[in-house]
C-alpha cells in the first residue's frame, strides 16, 4: 500500500491572549491509499488542527506535508485549488456545509459546480445533469432521491449528515477528512454513519483520517489509530493492537473508559 499522505514533524501554535498555544507539536503520520487513519483524543488535544493543516486551511509552522509527495502548504493559486478537489471534508455540524436556503441537491452538487472538469467514474452516465447527479449521489448515501428538493431544516440529523457525506464524496476525493461527524447525534445514528462512511471509503477505494474523541467509534472504522494528548502525538498503532500491553497508559484510559 503506497502513502497518500506523509505528514513529518507538523507543528502549529496560536496566539492568545495571555500568550501563545502549542495546539501540534512534532505530529507525524502517514495515511495509506485506502486506509483510514483515526485520530482520537480529549477536547484541546489538537485533533481539529491536524484536519485543518490537511484540508490547507492553515499553514503549519514547521514540518512537512505531502499528498502523493506533494508539498500542500507551498501550493498557491490554480495548484491549490486544483489539490482541494482530492481532499475533501465532513464536519461534527452538518449544517456548516449546507445551506440553508437551498434544496439540498444544490448542496450535493456544488463541489462539482466549483469543479467542472471532474467526472467521478459513478456520474459518468448523469455529470452534464445536475438533479440526476445529485440524486445518484443521495443513493449512494442512502438516502431517498425524493428529499432532492427539500431543506436542510426538513430532515433529521441523521438524514442532513447524509447529505453532508453525499457532498463531501461527490468529487470522489481521494482523501476524506471526518472531523467528529457522529458527535452530534444519537447513539442509533452513530452506528450507522460510521457503516456508511466504512463502506464508503471501500467502495471508493478512497483514504480517510477520522477524527473523534470516542474511541469505541475510532477503532470500528479505521485501520489505524493515532492517539493525541496535549498536541503531542503519545501512541500509534493497528487498529488490531488496542488492547496490547505495550500501548500508552494513556490509550490504555481511553480504552478502559470505551469498553
Ligand atoms: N484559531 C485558534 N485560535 C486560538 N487557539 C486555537 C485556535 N484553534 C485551536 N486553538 C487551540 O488549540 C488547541 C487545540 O485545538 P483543536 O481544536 O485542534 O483541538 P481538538 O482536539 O480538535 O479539540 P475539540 O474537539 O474541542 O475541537 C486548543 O487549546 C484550542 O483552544
Amino acid at each position: 500500500m503506497g502513502s497518500l499522505i506523509e505528514a513529518q514533524g507538523l507543528c502549529k501554535s496560536y496566539r492568545r491572549p495571555g500568550g501563545m498555544v502549542e495546539a501540534v507539536r512534532d505530529v507525524s503520520f502517514e495515511i495509506g491509499t485506502g486506509e483510514c487513519l483515526g485520530v482520537v483524543g480529549e477536547s484541546g488535544s489538537g485533533k481539529s488542527t491536524v484536519s485543518r493543516l490537511l484540508l490547507a486551511l492553515e499553514r503549519p509552522d514547521r514540518g512537512s506535508l505531502r499528498l502523493e509527495g506533494v508539498s500542500l502548504p507551498e501550493l498557491k493559486g490554480e495548484a491549490l485549488r486544483r489539490s482541494r478537489r482530492h481532499i475533501q471534508a465532513v464536519f461534527q455540524d452538518p449544517s456548516a456545509s449546507l445551506n440553508d436556503r437551498l434544496p439540498v441537491w444544490r448542496s450535493v452538487v456544488e463541489p462539482l459546480d466549483n469543479f467542472p472538469e471532474v467526472v467521478p467514474p459513478f456520474l459518468q452516465e448523469v455529470r452534464q445533469d445536475r438533479r440526476a447527479s445529485a440524486a445518484r449521489l443521495l443513493e449512494m448515501v442512502g438516502l431517498d432521491p425524493g428529499l432532492l428538493g427539500r431543506y436542510p431544516h426538513e430532515l433529521s440529523g441523521g438524514q442532513r449528515q447524509r447529505v453532508a457525506i453525499a457532498r463531501g464524496i461527490a468529487l470522489s476525493p481521494k482523501l476524506l477528512v471526518c472531523d467528529e461527524p457522529t458527535s452530534s447525534l444519537d447513539v442509533t445514528v452513530q452506528a450507522h454513519i460510521l457503516k456508511l462512511l466504512k463502506s464508503l471509503q471501500r467502495e471508493l477505494g478512497m483514504s480517510m483520517l477520522f477524527i473523534s474523541h470516542d474511541l469505541a467509534a475510532v477503532h470500528s472504522v479505521s485501520d489505524r489509530i493515532l492517539v493525541m494528548k496535549d498536541g503531542l502525538s503519545v501512541d500509534t498503532f493497528g487498529s488490531g493492537d488496542i488492547l496490547h500491553p505495550e500501548r500508552h497508559p494513556y490509550t490504555r484510559l481511553l480504552a478502559a473508559a470505551a469498553h
